[in-house]
């Protein structure tokens, strides 16, 4: 029998689930402290879980439940460099890279903080080299566009975060990102750029993602094509890589590769020279800014009492709402328009950590597990999707993410803004009544049998779930710690869940059959081992495409 299920505190909750469906979260409110109980103030974020269909007994239940999942020891266990990524025997040390206390963390007796404060000097060196003009181009010129190439983790968090603190960052350089194998994404790139003032970053921590060397490789033959001389590699070229051997024999120098190590996760590798983008971009100090929000928020996880833990709250809500009341998504609404990229972002932090369905001994788990994680910036969503969230049948519990000052204040918008972000937790919480939907029209002189008609459609039942999490405003520290606090509730759920949160298998079988499938695509010769469809589909392909070539 799988974990979860044997803790006390499971079975107990499990007769919760019908008196929360039925309980509004607004009657919830008859407490008058309860904005207080499940609220708290963390570095310069405001946390609001208190619009959860969560009442004191159901949060003493799942802090329990926490407990017997072992989080204090998991979490020990993470901190201090412990073997917990059990499929791949790897320490799991996203919080090493941004350890900032000076103290030393072990994996297998070794203290790791050596090399990642020699590799954070690197990163400085390198990047005020670069700003300041005293790294230039083979030609001598200097560099004035940066190029990251990489895809999933590897891309992911700088260009989310690159995005986000755009308002701190000055002219020196302008930042690209290509991630994806179509072509039209790096020759939309390479358009825009001259090959003289360009630094290439290929960040890779496997160096085989077949996107990123295709990637690299058509963007060392437009430079080639330009400057005919290969040693203009080790002026535009560097890498961040945890396969040194790969990187050389892609041809760049040993002096430009940036390391990263196999107890760092892609998708939590944004605080490790994977984040150099974010450094070149904005300043080595920056950089330091971000890092240190995240070890902030470390401390608050690892110290804070769990009653009073965001992350643990995090969790919590989200467990809540899915394993228990079945919501299986959970949208990340931002107010902010620099965290654009946000919800995607945490969209591959979540799901391919907690998308699993056997426990840590490889049992199946019967219960669901990590949510479907979507969104996008609130207020477009607002003109979009939100008559679902207020009226659909299926609860999407979501993250309201705003802040109060703007970080770049434009006179009359910010307040519209967030009149829009309280506005919109109120109405799906709250919703509107029949009776309330009846006097409003009246009100408007609408005529009675129109009113009855109308009534129907324009009831919001409400009672659907969010958190609300208040920024001061999204500087870089802040940013950092709002990261961190998402990484961890991620963690957290995987040990409740009793999953493997930190490794992947599930995207190599496609990435396989692909390998497989391509020399068909190149020959023309599809094999008869696949599905009927897979089959028809590839044929259908070779042959259009022979015709639509020959039609020029
Ligand atoms: O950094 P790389 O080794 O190129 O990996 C890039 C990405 O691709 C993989 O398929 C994984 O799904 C991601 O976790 C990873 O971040």
């Amino acid at each position: 029998m799988p974990q979860l299920t044997r803790h006390p505190a499971w079975t107990s909750l499990q007769e919760q689930i019908a008196p929360a469906l039925e309980t509004p979260i607004k009657s919830l409110f008859s407490d008058p402290d309860r904005f207080d109980k499940y609220s708290l103030k963390v570095q310069n974020i405001l946390l609001d879980i208190s619009r959860n269909p969560i009442n004191d007994g159901v949060m003493n239940l799942l802090l329990q439940l926490v407990r017997e999942a072992g989080i204090e020891q998991w979490r020990e266990r993470m901190f201090e460099g412990d073997i917990i990524n059990s499929t791949e025997q790897r320490a799991v040390l996203h919080t090493a890279l941004r350890n900032r206390s000076g103290t030393p963390v072990l994996v297998r007796g070794k203290d790791v903080m050596p090399v990642i404060d020699h590799e954070l000097k690197r990163i400085r060196v390198f990047v005020n080299a670069v700003r300041k003009g005293r790294w230039r181009g083979h030609s001598g010129k200097r560099i004035t566009d940066v190029v990251n190439i990489g895809i999933g983790g590897s891309d992911l968090g700088p260009r989310m975060v690159t995005q986000a603190l755009k308002p701190y960052a000055d002219d020196t350089l302008r930042v690209h990102f290509v991630s994806n194998m179509d072509g039209v994404e790096i020759a939309n790139v390479l358009r825009e750029l001259n090959p003289e003032r360009v630094l290439f970053v290929v960040a890779s921590k496997t160096f085989t993602t077949s996107e990123t060397i295709t990637n690299a490789e058509t963007a060392r033959n437009w430079l080639m094509a330009s400057s005919f001389d290969r040693r203009a590699v080790a002026k535009h070229f560097v890498a961040v890589s945890s396969n040194v051997e790969a990187v050389k024999a892609f041809g760049i120098a040993p002096e430009n590769i940036f390391q990263m190590w196999d107890w760092v996760g892609g998708r939590f590798s944004l605080w490790s020279a994977i984040g150099l983008p974010i450094a070149l971009y904005l300043g080595f100090r920056q950089f330091e800014e971000l890092l240190q929000g995240a070890h902030d928020m470390d401390l608050h996880f690892r110290n804070a009492p769990l009653e009073r833990n965001a992350p643990i709250w995090m969790a919590l809500t989200t467990l809540w709402n899915s394993t228990f009341l079945g919501r299986s998504s959970q949208a990340i609404l931002p107010y902010d328009w620099p965290l654009q990229k946000f919800s995607a972002y945490l969209q591959q932090a979540e799901m391919e950590s907690n998308g699993k369905s056997v426990d840590r001994d490889g049992n199946p788990v019967p219960y669901s597990t990590g949510s479907i994680i979507w969104g996008q910036l609130g207020i477009d969503g607002q003109h979009a999707f939100y008559q679902y969230l207020h009226q659909s049948n299926t609860i999407v519990p979501a993250d309201f993410i705003g802040s109060i000052e703007s970080s770049t204040p434009v006179q009359g918008h910010h307040e519209k803004l967030m009149a829009n972000f309280f506005a919109q937790t109120e109405a799906l919480m709250a919703g509107i009544s029949a009776d309330d939907v009846r006097r409003d029209l009246t009100a408007k002189g609408m005529a009675a049998d129109e009113i009855e008609r109308l009534i129907p459609h324009k009831v919001h039942r409400g009672n659907r779930p969010t958190n609300t999490l208040l920024l001061d405003r999204l500087d870089p520290r802040t940013l950092g710690a709002l990261i961190a606090l998402y990484e961890h509730k991620i963690f957290i759920l995987g040990v409740i869940w009793d999953i493997c949160s930190f490794d992947q298998w599930g995207v190599e079988l496609g990435k396989t059959l692909a390998k497989n499938i391509l020399p068909e695509l190149q020959s023309g010769e599809i094999k008869p081992d696949h599905d009927d469809s897979t089959r028809n589909l590839m044929q259908y392909f070779v042959e259009k495409r022979r015709q639509l070539h020959s039609e020029g």
